[in-house]
C-alpha cells in the first residue's frame, strides 16, 4: 500500500536518476524466485548517494512513525536492507537487527543478528518485494523468535498478485514507498524508456512467472 503520493512519484524520480532500474531485455536477470526478467530494479545503489539516501531514510522514518509510533527495533531484510535499515534505526534512536536467509551453519548458528527480546515490537525494512518470498522468510524468522512484528515498509513493489496474497495469508502490513506502476509512469514522463521498452514491459507485467525473452 501506498502511503503519500508525492513520496511514491518522487522516490520513482530518484530511482530513475540514480539509474538504479535496468532494462535488458536481450540478457534477462534471473530473480531470487528465478524468474527471468528483463527489468532489474537495484535498490542498493541508494546507499551510494547521500542525498538520496537521506531522503530514503527520512520517508521511511516519517512512515514509521506515523503508522507504528515507535517500535522497539527496527529489523532489515538481509542483505539488500541492512544499510537503509540500519539508517533509519539511527535516525530515530532505535535498536537495529538483520535477518539473514538462513541460519549461519558455523558460529553462532544465528539467522537473527543482533540482539532481540520475546515480545519486541518490530518493523521491517526490506529494499524491494517481488514475490514476498524473502521478506516473508525474514518475517517468520522474526515471529518464531516471539517478536511481535507490526508490519513491513520496502522502497518498492512490483505489486504482483502471487506477493498480495502471500502478505495476506502471513497476516502482514506492508506500506511500500513507491511502486511498479509510479515507476513506469514516471520513466514514460521523463522518456526514462521508450515506447518500445513500455511495450515489452506491458506484456512482461502481465505474466511475469511465464515470460519468455524469444
Ligand atoms: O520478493 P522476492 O521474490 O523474495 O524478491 C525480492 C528479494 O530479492 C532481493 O534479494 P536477493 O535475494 O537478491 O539478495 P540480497 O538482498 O542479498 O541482494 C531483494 O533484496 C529482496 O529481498
Ligand atoms: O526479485 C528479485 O530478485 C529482484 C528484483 C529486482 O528488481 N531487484 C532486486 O534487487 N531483486
Amino acid at each position: 500500500m501506498i502511503l503519500n503520493k508525492e513520496t511514491a512519484i518522487k522516490t520513482a524520480e530518484v530511482l530513475l536518476q540514480i539509474k538504479a532500474i535496468k532494462l535488458e531485455p536481450q540478457e534477462p536477470f534471473t530473480w531470487a524466485s528465478g524468474w527471468k526478467s528483463p527489468i532489474y530494479c537495484d535498490n542498493r545503489i541508494v546507499l551510494s548517494y547521500p542525498l538520496i539516501r537521506n531522503f530514503i531514510r527520512e520517508n521511511f522514518a516519517k512512515q514509521v512513525e506515523e503508522i507504528y509510533g515507535k517500535p522497539d527495533v527496527i529489523a532489515a531484510v538481509a542483505t539488500g536492507a541492512i544499510g537503509i535499515g540500519m539508517l533509519v534505526a539511527e535516525y530515530l534512536s532505535l535498536p537495529f537487527v538483520y535477518v539473514r536467509p538462513e541460519a549461519k551453519s558455523h558460529g553462532r548458528k544465528n539467522q537473527i543478528e543482533g540482539n532481540l527480546e520475546a515480545g519486541q515490537t518490530v518493523v521491517v525494512i526490506e529494499d524491494l518485494i517481488s514475490t514476498g518470498g524473502s521478506s516473508l522468510n525474514a518475517v517468520k524468522a522474526l515471529r518464531d523468535s516471539g517478536a511481535n512484528v507490526k508490519g513491513m515498509l520496502a522502497i518498492f513493489s512490483y505489486g504482483f498478485d502471487i506477493a498480495k496474497e502471500n502478505i495476506k495469508n502471513a497476516d502482514l502490513e506492508v506500506h511500500t514507498l513507491s511502486n511498479y506502476d509510479y515507476l513506469i509512469e514516471t520513466a514514460k514522463r521523463t522518456s526514462y524508456i521508450k515506447e518500445s521498452e513500455v511495450e515489452l514491459l506491458k506484456s512482461w507485467r502481465k505474466d511475469p512467472a511465464k515470460w519468455n525473452p524469444e
